[in-house]
């Protein structure tokens, strides 16, 4: 748990509205033409309004002054017809906005959520999810107001006050030149609280972000927070971060009502303005009271618009903030990407070389590998091994394409993998995380995902090899068991069994194993070595471990220290070597002698590993993974 969210945050570029508005246009392909509907509805029901107030000076001028009943009728049917023609128009114009807002609140959503799933574990790694979640939430939407709302209301903001503004002048220019005088008081009161309106608005959307991001992380962390009773330093976390919301929340409030209250001043002066020249005009007998009614209305019906024009200045000038904040994301570039055309290469044998490899982590300052080299055939069982932040689970990443390497290559049967579209790469290259990964689904969607489509059978199949078939047959719906990360209803071994069914499902030419049996104790790992044993047959199998226990069926072991391979060799070899790997074969019996089941007894952290000169990196309560979320914390076994 760190605050890097609200460093980052804080470091989010401040961009102007019209730059912010560039970027999110294009989104708009597609939904132009119903906004020029939506556009051209606004504008005829503004025109249904204005045909009514003049219609409303008739009534008042014949009808009602000189007292005429037949003087009413004619006026005010075609002011009915008026306003049911204008009310329709206006129907049609307001559903068809909140579609096309609608619409592009949708794939705004769906562009960046897009963008976000490409993006390399370390961008997960330094943004809090919480601070990401809001950023797909409100700072859509409040993009959403910028680029369609407030571009559908400023024009019809613009027009409706261009009509009645010519309307007013057609009725009496000079009285509503006197009037219009007045006009920049809204702009300038606007201006005047822009820039404050937007700082508050950030400082709102950040304390929203990490609002989401404390409770995000204390729930995933109940069980610590329970057991080390953290209640007290979680509610001040949260406290902090709601009162930072709560300040931003007021003073926005405070602001907007400001704003309002200093506007509604501004027209009263406009309107007691018009009403003085008026009862001039009246007494000097160059207006009638009607005229005068209904240069009132229109000055009544034009302070709205031109007073939204200004409104939206500053609701653009709010959304900034959030559009800001998206832009940050959607500048993070994936670290890879797909090549420029598919070589379509059939499904590869699986024989993988790793050849002088270097990879340095961005940001970092010390390379993660340095020179690895190794190569595994078809078959082969190679096992990575070391102390903790040695690197073994960069060669993971590294051969997963999480990352390019920086020096050196990656082969998969001869090609580099960057020549492999990413897709059709992680189809031949299956990984088997540290995390046990669950979707939010059944037990059956949870193994299908390895091969989307596959038969039922199939799934029961890998599920048997796997050994996972009898305790699903036990679970209340057997296949159709939901499982999510509130039912602790399977143990850590079971969801590895299940993980290990869907990579059987999957049937990849290259396994990639990191750390399968960490977090699983004596017999659920011991049960877990046949399924992997079975998942490993016939395929090339990198298992990248702490746990020798599988040493001795290995083909290859690769001891990595600091990024470089510091000893390889087989089991036997390596022991009779008597080097580091014979002191952490040792080290390990001595630590976990009663393992049954594994030719050697297993420690689960590098901690135990003495490496000399190797400096030990702090580890936290859990253990390091890929940095993406764990949707699913494994239950004890
Ligand atoms: N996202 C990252 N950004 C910067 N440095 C990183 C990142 N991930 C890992 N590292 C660093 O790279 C080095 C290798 O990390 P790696 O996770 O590969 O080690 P490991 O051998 O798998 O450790 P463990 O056994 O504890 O899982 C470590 O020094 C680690 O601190």
């Amino acid at each position: 748990m760190t605050d890097d969210g609200a460093e980052v945050a804080n470091e989010t570029p401040t961009i102007a509205a019209r730059t912010a508005f560039r970027r999110f246009w294009p989104l708009t392909k597609g939904l132009r033409k119903p906004l020029l509907v939506v556009w051209v509805c606004t504008v005829l029901a503004a025109l249904a309004e204005t045909k009514a107030i003049l219609l409303f000076g008739d009534l008042t001028d014949h009808a009602l002054q000189k007292g005429s009943l037949a003087a009413f009728w004619s006026p005010a049917g075609t002011w009915l017809g008026v306003a049911v023609a204008g009310a329709i128009v206006a129907y049609l114009g307001n559903s068809l906005a909140a579609w096309v807002t609608e619409r592009f609140v949708l794939r705004l959503r769906e562009h960046v959520f897009d963008h976000v799933q490409k993006l390399p574990p370390h961008f997960f790694q330094r943004h809090r999810q919480g601070d990401l979640l809001s950023r797909l939430t409100s700072d859509v939407e409040a993009i959403e107001t910028m680029v369609v709302s407030g571009l559908v209301g400023a024009a019809s903001a613009a027009f409706s006050a261009l009509f009645y503004a010519a309307a007013a002048c057609w009725l009496r220019w000079d009285l509503a030149a006197a009037t219009f005088v007045l006009a920049p008081l809204f702009w300038l009161a606007a201006r005047r609280f822009s820039g404050s309106i937007k700082d508050v608005s950030r400082a709102g959307r950040v304390a929203d972000g990490a609002i989401t991001s404390v409770v995000a992380e204390s729930l995933d962390n109940i069980v610590l927070t329970q057991a080390y009773d953290r209640r007290d330093a979680e509610r001040r976390r949260l406290h902090r971060e709601a009162t930072a919301w709560f300040r931003a929340s007021v003073r926005s409030v405070r602001l907007n009502e400001a704003y309002e209250q200093l506007v509604q001043v501004i027209e009263t002066v406009c309107v007691l303005a018009v009403i003085g020249i008026g009862a001039w005009e009246i007494s000097t007998g160059r207006m009638t009271l009607g005229q005068l009614l209904a240069f009132s209305a229109f000055l009544g019906y034009l302070y709205p618009p031109v007073r939204g024009l200004a409104q939206l200045g500053l609701t653009v000038t709010a959304a900034t903030a959030g559009a800001e904040r998206l832009i940050e994301v959607l500048d993070a570039r994936p670290s890879v990407t797909d090549p420029p055309q598919d070589t379509g290469t059939g499904r590869p044998d699986g024989l993988v070389e790793v050849r002088d490899v270097g990879f340095r982590y961005p940001g970092a300052d010390r390379p993660a590998l340095d020179g690895l080299s190794f190569s595994a055939r078809p078959g082969e069982l190679v096992i990575v091994t070391g102390p903790s932040g040695a690197g073994k689970s960069t060669v993971a990443k590294l051969l997963l394409r999480f990352y390019d390497p920086d020096a050196g290559d990656i082969l998969l049967d001869g090609a580099p993998l960057r020549d492999f579209p990413l897709a059709r790469l992680r189809e031949y290259v299956t990984l088997l995380p540290q995390e046990t990964l669950v979707l939010h689904d059944t037990v059956r969607a949870n193994i299908a995902c390895g091969r989307p489509g596959a038969s039922d059978r199939a799934i029961e199949a890998a599920a048997r090899a796997a050994d996972a078939h009898d305790f699903i047959g036990r679970l209340p719906d057997g296949y159709d068991t939901r499982i999510d990360p509130s039912s602790a209803r399977l143990s850590g071994g079971q969801l590895q069994r299940l993980a290990i069914a869907r990579a059987i499902l999957r049937d990849s030419p290259v396994l990639v194993l990191d750390e399968p049996t960490t977090g699983l104790d004596a017999s659920a790992a011991q049960r877990v070595v046949q399924p992997l044993r079975q998942l490993m047959g016939g395929r090339t199998t990198i298992m990248i471990t702490h746990d020798l226990g599988l040493a001795p069926a290995a083909d290859r072991i690769l001891v990595v220290g600091q990024g470089r391979i510091v000893e390889t060799g087989r089991h036997d070899e390596l022991l009779a070597r008597g080097g580091l790997y014979h002191r952490l074969y040792r080290a390990q019996a001595d630590t976990a002698p009663d393992r049954a089941g594994f030719a050697a007894p297993a420690a689960t952290t590098g901690e135990a590993y003495p490496v000399p000169g190797q400096e030990t990196p702090t580890v936290g309560l859990s253990a390091p993974g890929y940095g993406y979320p764990t949707p699913y914390a494994p239950a004890a076994p």
